[in-house]
């Protein structure tokens, strides 16, 4: 048997393996129709807890609205979608909102509209703060950062209200390579430190270009074309040309920049 052909037949045992674990998210012959365009087609993935799953493909290919579909922003107009509720959520786009107020109140708010009480809200804000290294500039108007900054700030506001599934889209795609760098490796820690005791783990789906992030971030790679999945496998197999080609040679395409 081949090395690829190995490869692919582990990753069918690991698909396998996660197919009767409980799934933290299931997508089942997903469909998103907008008019006329066919945003995903027939979209089956199962996702397990405290994986951490690449989206990528080429631009139009559905990776936001497969996001925004999970995230509940969406409805799909076929099949069925089993995600844990909004509250349990974060999401990131590539360009954060802010709220026209402090860094501070920025993340205090949405713990004060949770129901936290408002010295609890600042004081977890600003631990949050702390945490990506924006504590200095707690008092600054959010508006006001650059957008490294601001991103960071999400990703604070985010952990702030301990999601157990954060949803990214191209977080680090307007930023420039060290805030690019800074958001990366906040992604990193959030989703690859252990879980505290008791605490359940981060679950972490993202869409990114930038196939490096893909190879430092993922676990797992889900390649879209035209809104179907053709091709979800283990990073190490995504990136292992003789699986690729022998799994979606159009993925394949793809990764050699050679997709018409
Ligand atoms: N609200 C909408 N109304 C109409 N068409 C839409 C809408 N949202 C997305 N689409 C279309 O659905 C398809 C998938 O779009 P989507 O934004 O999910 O792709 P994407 O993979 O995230 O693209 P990109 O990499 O450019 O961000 C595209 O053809 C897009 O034009």
């Amino acid at each position: 048997m081949s090395d690829a052909s190995r490869a692919f037949l582990d990753t069918a045992v690991q698909h396998a393996h996660i197919g009767h674990a409980p799934p933290f998210i299931a997508l089942q012959n997903v469909g998103v129709r907008f008019g006329a365009v066919q945003a995903l087609q027939a979209v089956t993935l199962r996702i397990a807890p405290g994986d951490s799953v690449a989206l990528i493909g080429g631009n139009g290919c559905g990776k936001s609205t497969l996001l925004r579909v999970v995230h509940g922003l969406i409805a799909p107009s076929a099949g069925q979608v089993q995600a844990p509720p909004r509250a349990a959520q974060a999401m990131l786009f590539q360009r954060p909102w802010m709220l026209r107020n402090s860094v501070l109140n920025n993340i205090a708010i949405g713990l004060w509209l949770r129901g936290a009480r408002w010295t609890d809200a600042k004081a977890r804000a600003l631990q949050a703060l702390r945490r990506v290294q924006l504590a200095p500039l707690a008092g600054r108007s959010a508006r006001g950062l650059s957008g490294g900054q601001q991103q960071r700030l999400a990703l604070a506001r985010a952990w702030a209200q301990q999601p157990r599934l954060l949803l990214l889209d191209e977080p680090t795609a307007s930023l420039d390579p060290r805030a690019k760098h800074e958001v990366e490796a906040l992604m990193h820690e959030f989703t690859h430190a252990p879980a505290g005791e008791g605490e359940p783990p981060l679950t972490m789906l993202f869409a990114s270009h930038n196939l490096g992030q893909v190879k430092r971030l993922a676990r797992r790679v889900v390649y879209l074309e035209q809104g179907c999945v053709l091709a979800d496998l283990r990073v190490e197999d995504f990136f292992n040309r003789d699986v690729l080609r022998a799994v979606s040679p159009r993925a394949d395409l793809f990764l050699k920049g050679e997709l018409l």
